[in-house]
């Protein structure tokens, strides 16, 4: 039987993006990537993202985080995950434990955050630096200035969507800017054939953003392994980088998704602060025939 049965999980989400907190400190279980997309096909523990927390690694740390998606793959940074973490690592009675002057620091495969609370129900976090050399998004091609990039979608001779903007925040983004309501394009329909497009070797999270104000943005998202979301914290703090890149806004703005809305600043010594709400719709527990017959 798989370790994971009888496991704890919250059910949460944050501004919509459905998260599921799993805490498997102090053990040595690790989650599979079929594990992960069980839990996932679970009407009771159905994820965007599953947010696994594990003993630190890193001394000064307070925990491992490993990310994954819908599809069982692995991300390096979950903005809306990393809120709902920090919920259940500083208040939930079964997984909180005392932490300095109410602060967390966890690390990923792709390096530090840290979150604290700012209410009761809404925390920041601090994402740490952008990640924007083309060999770091990663890009396949070396693209000298990846606030444009050459990818365009619908005919060469008039694109639907073009010159997208590339970011990383742990996980790889591209950002098409447009005038109109983001509402009116096909995400669902774009979204898979670029999240697997050859220029990002890793796959890539696909977003549309229509600046509405010097400090106001409307973002939809389709995301690297889960699809579209009600929203994605990363693309958030990616969309504003690159607007801000772009000289499109100041260095914060509002941005609004279909599940509710992040404050997003890009702090002047680099690192993105993301603040936004968190909701804890639940708990279970992991029933055993979840796991049964699992090829690992
Ligand atoms: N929804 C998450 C992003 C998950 C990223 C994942 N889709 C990937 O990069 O593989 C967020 O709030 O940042």
């Amino acid at each position: 039987m798989s370790p994971l049965a009888e496991r704890r999980f919250l059910k949460m989400h944050g501004a919509g993006n459905a998260i599921v907190v799993l805490d498997l400190r102090g053990s040595s279980i690790r989650v599979a990537p079929a594990e992960a997309r069980a839990i996932a096909a679970d009407a009771h523990s159905r994820f965007d993202q599953l947010m696994v927390v594990h003993d630190p690694v890193t001394p000064g740390t307070d925990a491992f985080m490993r990310i994954y998606n819908t599809d069982g793959s692995e991300s390096g940074a979950c903005g809306n995950g990393t809120r709902c973490v920090g919920y259940a690592l500083l208040d939930d009675p079964a997984m909180a434990r005392p932490a300095e002057n109410g602060c967390l620091t966890l690390e990923t495969k792709a390096g530090l955050v840290a979150v604290k609370r700012v209410t009761d129900r809404s925390f920041t976090v601090d994402m740490g630096q952008p990640r924007l050399r083309w060999d770091e998004i990663p890009l396949a091609e070396p693209f000298p200035d990846t606030r444009r990039i050459e990818l365009q979608v619908g005919p060469i001779d008039d694109p639907i969507l073009h010159s997208p903007a590339a970011v990383s925040m742990g996980n790889p983004h591209a950002i098409f800017f447009v005038e109109r309501d983001p509402d009116s394009y096909d995400l669902g329909r774009i979204g898979p054939l670029l999240e697997a497009h050859p220029i990002f070797p890793e796959r890539a999270n696909i977003s549309i953003a229509q600046v509405t104000g010097r400090d106001t943005i409307k973002l939809r998202v389709w995301e690297r392994g889960a699809g579209l979301t009600l929203a994605c914290g990363t693309a958030a703090c990616a969309t504003v980088v690159a607007a801000s890149r772009l000289r499109m806004i100041g260095r914060a703005a509002r941005v609004a998704l279909p599940g509710g809305e992040l404050a997003i600043e890009w702090r002047a010594d680099d690192h993105v602060l993301m603040t936004g709400p968190v909701f804890l719709e639940g708990e279970g527990t992991f029933a055993p025939d979840l796991f049964a017959g699992l090829d690992g």
